[in-house]
């Protein structure tokens, strides 16, 4: 693995879902591990737990830690080669990827879609330029397409909360007042897929996402009958996928209720708006895995950069 982008790193899911397991007993035991060594976050977007659970992570494997708030405190940059940079773009990534990589031995990069464009998003421009410029590994902390350190941890989530052989796992979208990436929502399926589980898309019409993503899945537009008999429901919004990047709904009969989440365990990536995604009283009960899913967080990262650790 040179570098963690998205998913397709991960072979067996179940291996690296045990190996966390096990890394979350004695979260220290590879403190000599990174000793020396730099990890640098770079923050094109806000963020709490991606921010603060890969620095802890860190932390246990011995590194240090450098954050920079790339969108707000960076030079604008320059993707395109040949451009005559006369306008508002200040430094090139080609020279700004070489020099961060002087300063650290591995980089993480947080850069969502801008959901104007769909083939713009799906190129995921600023990943690549840095996988491609700066010689180091790059972990993704949620691009335009993916979160897959998101979708680890619900992973180790789950497997820590499962009762059943197979169980059933619901991802629903549930309304908001702001277009939404699709990250969350196809990292989700994407681990869905490496994983022996029955598994159920619900959305409004308008809402199926990427066909690619969601080949061979089923996908109900009755939120009501995805739900029924559920172990899991994983709860996001995301943007329309086919009107690309657009709000076409808000409707609240898609809130998710005490009511419709039955016995099933509630699961949200966070941060979540109360009362419009899901009421409080689902947040608020013991049913709820939204902090558990925070916290494993920590180990998900701390497994990705470790193996990058020994790989260097
Ligand atoms: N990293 C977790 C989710 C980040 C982002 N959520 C947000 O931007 C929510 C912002 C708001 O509620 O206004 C998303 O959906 O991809
Ligand atoms: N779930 C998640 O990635 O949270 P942040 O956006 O706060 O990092």
């Amino acid at each position: 693995m040179k570098h963690f982008l998205s998913l397709q790193e991960i072979q067996s899911l179940p291996s690296w879902v045990s190996e966390a397991v096990e890394l979350k007993k004695d979260p220290y035991r590879d403190h000599a591990l990174g000793r020396g060594k730099v990890l640098c976050l770079l923050f094109f977007n806000n963020s709490l737990r991606t921010r603060l659970s890969t620095q802890k992570a860190a932390l246990h494997l011995g590194m240090e830690v450098m954050v920079m708030n790339f969108g707000s405190e960076g030079w604008l940059l320059e993707y395109e080669d040949g451009t005559i940079m006369d306008q508002g773009k200040a430094e090139h990534v080609r020279e700004a990827a070489q020099v961060i990589a002087q300063y650290c031995d591995i980089v993480g990069i947080r850069a969502f879609a801008g959901l104007k464009d769909r083939k713009t998003d799906e190129a995921e421009q600023t990943l690549t330029a840095f996988a491609r410029y700066a010689g180091i590994p790059v972990v993704n902390l949620e691009s335009s397409v993916g979160h897959p350190l998101q979708a680890l941890a619900d992973a180790i989530t789950i497997a820590e909360h499962n009762t059943r052989k197979r169980p059933k796992i619901v991802l629903s979208w549930a309304p908001h007042p702001r277009p939404l990436p699709h990250a969350v929502a196809n990292s989700f399926v994407e681990m869905m897929k490496k994983q022996d589980v029955e598994f159920v898309i619900t959305n409004p019409e308008g809402y199926d996402l990427n066909p690619e993503i969601r080949q061979g899945i089923t996908v109900e537009h009755d939120q009501a009958k995805a739900m029924e008999g559920a172990d899991f429901v994983y709860t996001k919004n995301w943007s329309s996928f086919t009107d690309y990047g657009q709000v076409i709904n808000q409707d609240k009969n898609w809130m998710v209720t005490m009511e419709k989440l039955g016995k099933a365990r509630f699961m949200h990536c966070l941060p979540v708006r109360r009362n419009v995604v899901v009421e409080d009283a689902v947040l608020n009960s013991p049913q709820s895995l939204v902090l558990a899913q925070a916290n494993n967080r920590t180990y998900s990262a701390q497994l990705v950069l470790k193996k990058l650790l020994q790989q260097l």
